[in-house]
């Protein structure tokens, strides 16, 4: 059997998801694919990285900078990997890529779909690796729901898909510095979290993408009708029904306020329903597959930790084998879910001061 690949990572900012990230990347996994080093660290300020590390990564001593351009620069660092508000992505991104990095940028991607072009097509004349981290994308789940989906065909064929990720954001009590809160940081539930919405429906409609004999490329970019609530212009609340050209509909619905239920995603088809359920729509642990003629069947989706390391192990394995992106999170779909969020807001009037318009 080949021996795993080690991939050395470089964390850039030292936020909440950094400290998940990094915690399930030192889980002891027996079914582990790539050995991951947490090599070095960036932040803003040297005492947050050395805080960062005494809490998050205990008995580790990765390498800490006090800025990010001397994580950028270290040698010993195979991939970067973004945790920042989505505002710095594209600039973060480019950096990273100057020094010849591979890169995992957290979701979104970036703000808008012109800065996400800006980004591949960097990366692509540097020859480097980059992937958007849609983590949930990668859990086993996801792949197990397609085949039912759309090789067993196990709900006929499918003809709708809804998906809500909501929580009680708290926006009136943050500060304006919040990345929650404050427009310049990309703020508003499309961003944070609609995007979930918008991949369950894509991933409840349409063929899987991946290693053959799945997908190579994403379909069309279906029509999107959009509508969003605005408080202070920042995005409170969204609904994206998105109409593909045979007449199936995905219904993707984010809200700062409301809570989700435990079932977040239903998908329709001529024979059945599809439940999925989990305490969010980025964690999902289980569906249940309901046939019209009453017979219902439950799987469930264990997981340790939080299930970031199955996209880590996913980006390892790439890098090993020369790949420049990855299968499951093509550069194309990275793109196309940019554009519908930027058609989104185009309807529904939230606006980020980067917006040409
Ligand atoms: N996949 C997932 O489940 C999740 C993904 N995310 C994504 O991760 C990214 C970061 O989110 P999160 O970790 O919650 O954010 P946090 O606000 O917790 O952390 C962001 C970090 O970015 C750095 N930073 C640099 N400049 C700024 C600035 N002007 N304002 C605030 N922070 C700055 C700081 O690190 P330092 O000072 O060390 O440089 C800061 O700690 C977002 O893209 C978000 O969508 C978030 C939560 C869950
Ligand atoms: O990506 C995310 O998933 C979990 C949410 O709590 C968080 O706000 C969001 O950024």
């Amino acid at each position: 059997m080949a021996e795993k690949p080690t991939l050395r990572w470089g964390i850039l900012a030292t936020g909440m998801i950094s400290s998940w990230f990094v915690a399930d990347l030192s889980l002891d996994r027996q079914d582990a694919q790539a050995n991951h080093v947490i090599q070095a660290i960036g932040s803003s300020s040297l005492e947050k990285g050395k805080a960062f590390v005494a809490e998050h990564l205990p008995g580790k001593s990765p390498t800490v900078y006090g800025s990010y351009e001397e994580l950028y620069a270290d040698p010993e660092v195979d991939i970067i990997y973004i945790g920042t508000p989505h505002s710095f992505h594209k600039q973060n991104c480019l950096d990273a890529i100057r020094h010849g990095k591979n890169v995992l940028c957290e979701k979104a991607f970036a703000l808008t779909a012109p800065e996400a072009c800006e980004v591949l097509d960097a990366a692509r004349e540097k020859g480097v690796f980059i992937m958007e981290a849609m983590w949930t994308r990668f859990f086993p789940i996801v792949r197990a729901l397609q085949q039912k989906l759309h090789e067993e065909k196990a709900i006929g064929a499918v003809h709708r898909a809804f998906c809500d990720f909501s929580f009680d954001m708290k926006i009136p009590s943050l500060g304006p510095a919040s990345r929650l809160k404050n427009p310049a940081l990309g703020a508003g539930t499309l961003l944070d979290i609609g995007i979930y919405s918008l991949t369950w429906t894509i991933l409840g409609l349409e063929p899987p993408l991946g290693p053959a004999p799945a997908r190579a490329a994403p379909e069309k970019t279906p029509k999107v009708v959009a509508a969003q609530s605005l408080d202070d212009g920042v995005d409170v609340a969204t609904t994206i029904v998105l109409l593909y050209e045979d007449g199936r509909q995905g219904i993707a619905t984010a809200h700062a306020t409301v809570k989700s239920q435990r079932d977040f995603a239903r998908i329709e088809g001529s024979e059945g329903t599809v439940i999925v359920e989990g305490d969010a729509a980025a964690v999902p642990s289980s569906f249940i597959v309901k046939k019209l003629d009453g017979e219902e069947k439950r799987y469930d989706f264990p997981r340790p930790g939080r299930g970031f390391y199955w996209e880590a192990d996913a980006v390892a394995l790439d890098i090993a084998a020369g790949r420049k992106e990855n299968a499951i999170m093509p550069w194309a779909e990275t793109l196309r879910v940019m554009e519908i969020m930027d058609e989104t807001r185009r309807q529904g009037g939230a606006r980020f001061p980067v917006d040409k318009d």
